[in-house]
């Protein structure tokens, strides 16, 4: 679960505000996207959920846990891909992947089961042993979000996370979020795939100059609009609509 408690950030003391009094609550098993066009503060909110930014109002809790009181407590409880993941490029992925199982306290025998198993499932098994220097960027993708998930995390949160990705590797990615809310765990993830948000979510957040302009289902959403879109109309209507 995340909860985003009236949380308030701006860069500089006399700039405009990134993220203007978000309030936001995503529950355990669901997926939920994060939409909005660019500079929207969609990135400043993932950052402060994950305790890299320190809001100027409001309290973040992750899992019950408040990042600001509590960081430590709170950061075990993420998985975390950010944004144009560049990951340790002088390990192998295999040296990288033992990295993170070790900051996070992952047994021996949990690491090692889990790494081969998400190794092969996002079909990583044969370039571990590789340089992540030598990885395509897709590659690195793929091996920052199975660092993320080697804790088997509660929470796993995703900016923008199907750049870069070809058609297979984003399925087997779409795979892997489902099957995670599917075990009750809160997906949370930033996107301009329009698409993958459609088809994905069980709900989502427009985000505008930092404020929310829209939450809830797909439907809901539609509703809101007073009714002028119809089932056939596609989020992206919607989308220019609101935003
Ligand atoms: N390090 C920074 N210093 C100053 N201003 C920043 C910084 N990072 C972001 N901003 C500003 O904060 C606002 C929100 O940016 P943010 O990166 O959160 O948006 P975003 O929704 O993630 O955008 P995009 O879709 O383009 O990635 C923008 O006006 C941006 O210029």
């Amino acid at each position: 679960m995340i909860w985003i408690g009236n949380v308030s950030k701006r860069y500089a003391k006399t700039g405009p505000l990134a993220v203007d009094g978000l309030q936001l609550t995503v529950p355990k098993g669901e997926i939920f996207g994060f939409l909005g066009p660019n500079g929207a503060g969609k990135t400043t909110t993932i950052k402060m959920i994950t305790g890299i930014l320190k809001p100027d109002e409001g309290d973040i809790e992750v899992d019950g846990v408040s990042i600001s009181r509590n960081p430590i407590e709170a950061k075990k409880r993420i998985g975390y891909v950010p944004d144009g993941a560049d990951p340790f490029s002088r390990l192998t992925g295999m040296e990288y992947l033992t990295f993170m199982a070790d900051v996070y306290r992952v047994s021996r025998d949990e690491r090692n089961k889990r790494i081969p198993e998400l190794a092969e499932r996002f079909e990583m098994q044969d370039v571990l042993g590789d340089l992540i220097s030598s990885y395509s960027r897709g590659m690195k993708q793929k091996i920052s979000v199975i660092a993320a998930l080697i804790h088997s995390p509660p929470v796993w949160i995703l900016d923008e996370p199907m750049v870069g990705l070809d058609p297979k590797s984003s399925s087997i990615l779409k795979d892997e979020m489902r099957r995670y809310s599917e075990n009750g765990k809160t997906v949370f993830f930033s996107t301009h795939v329009l698409e993958v948000a459609e088809r994905l979510c069980d709900r989502l957040a427009v985000l505008k100059e930092g404020r929310l302009v829209a939450e809830g289902k797909l439907e809901e959403l539609r509703q809101g609009t007073g009714g002028q879109m119809n089932d056939e109309q596609t989020l992206e209507n919607l989308f220019l609509e609101l935003t």
